[in-house]
């Protein structure tokens, strides 16, 4: 049976119109300074939200939260749809929740974490993906433009990415949760992509969270924006809002001038600062800690 062509609000939104809730999240990978502290983030449905920051700013860490895949305070922190990311497993395994990273695998369901460099065929791998309607498939395969004889341990790193982003998407997903995948596509196979993307936020009302360094092409893709520094959010705003874009509408020069001056300012941090400033903490101590982490420590 064909996808549904639009889903209720009700399918695609939380207790607070939401697609995505975050509220009050901490989070500190073990033996570090907290990444994220009394984070708060909150996305629409049928957004298109960029994803923005430096490199180590948090957004894989964000991205991986968000898909469950660490756990994070109570049910309430990070909601996604109606359910808990990270303990209503019944998200992923539906596929209401998708999440497509960096690494060689996809997560299907029960199965759990699947392979892509072995010697299997693409037909193998797309095909044992279960429960798809086969209008979608042949729609992702021609999009993408996957030969279903491709061995995956002889691909290109291009042809092996088509077939886990084909995979990510067979089901009709809800939330997106995109961690630079493009990377490795050609420029048509991005741009079809994206034009898919468009299509599945504005045609089923779906909601796309994409981390990403490349702009080409996003000034009229992306609805919203996130952009955060040092695990902290310091833009979420509608692209028509972003007050620099309305006078040069690019995207790539405007978060330069954001990411060069978070540069200029880390250069203008104390590499000693005073002992008296220093508080002790159960991750060691940096001269680097922000306002926001010392706090975390009082
Ligand atoms: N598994 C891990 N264990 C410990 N620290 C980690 C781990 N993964 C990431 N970090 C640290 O967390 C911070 C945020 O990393 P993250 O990968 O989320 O950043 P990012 O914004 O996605 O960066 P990039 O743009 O380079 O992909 C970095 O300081 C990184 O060193």
């Amino acid at each position: 049976m064909a996808e549904k062509a639009s889903q209720s609000r009700e399918e695609v939104e939380n207790e607070n119109g939401n697609s995505i809730s975050v509220c009050g999240m901490q989070f500190a990978y073990p033996g570090q300074h907290p990444l994220f502290y009394e984070f708060n983030l909150n996305i629409s449905p049928g957004s298109r939200c960029l994803l923005l920051g430096a490199n180590g700013s948090g957004k894989t860490t964000l991205l991986k939260i968000m898909a469950g895949k660490h756990m994070v305070g109570g049910r309430d922190v990070v909601r996604v749809i109606n359910g808990s990311a990270f303990h209503d497993t019944q998200l992923v395994c539906s596929g209401d929740l998708a999440y497509l990273g960096g690494s060689w695998s996809k997560t299907v369901g029960s199965a759990g974490e699947i392979p892509l460099q072995g010697d299997f065929s693409a037909e193998h791998m797309i095909f044992g993906v279960e429960g798809t309607d086969p209008v979608r498939r042949e729609k992702l395969i021609d999009l993408l433009d996957i030969d279903l004889q491709w061995r995956m341990h002889k691909v290109s790193d291009g042809q092996r990415r088509r077939v886990q982003i084909c995979m990510g998407l067979l089901h009709p997903f809800k939330v997106l949760l995109l961690d630079e995948v493009t990377v490795d596509l050609d420029v048509v196979a991005r741009m079809d992509l994206l034009e898919f993307f468009k299509e599945e936020c504005d045609q089923r009302g779906a909601t796309i969270l994409y981390a990403t360094h490349i702009f080409d092409g996003l000034e009229t893709w992306a609805t919203h924006l996130a952009y955060i520094q040092d695990g902290e959010l310091r833009r979420a705003e509608k692209l028509t809002e972003v007050h620099e874009l309305k006078n040069s509408p690019n995207l790539l020069s405007v978060v330069e001038s954001w990411l060069r001056s978070e540069t200029k300012n880390e250069k203008k941090k104390p590499t000693n600062p005073p002992a008296q400033n220093q508080k002790t903490s159960p991750f060691g101590s940096s001269p680097f800690m922000s306002s926001r982490q010392m706090a975390y420590y009082r």
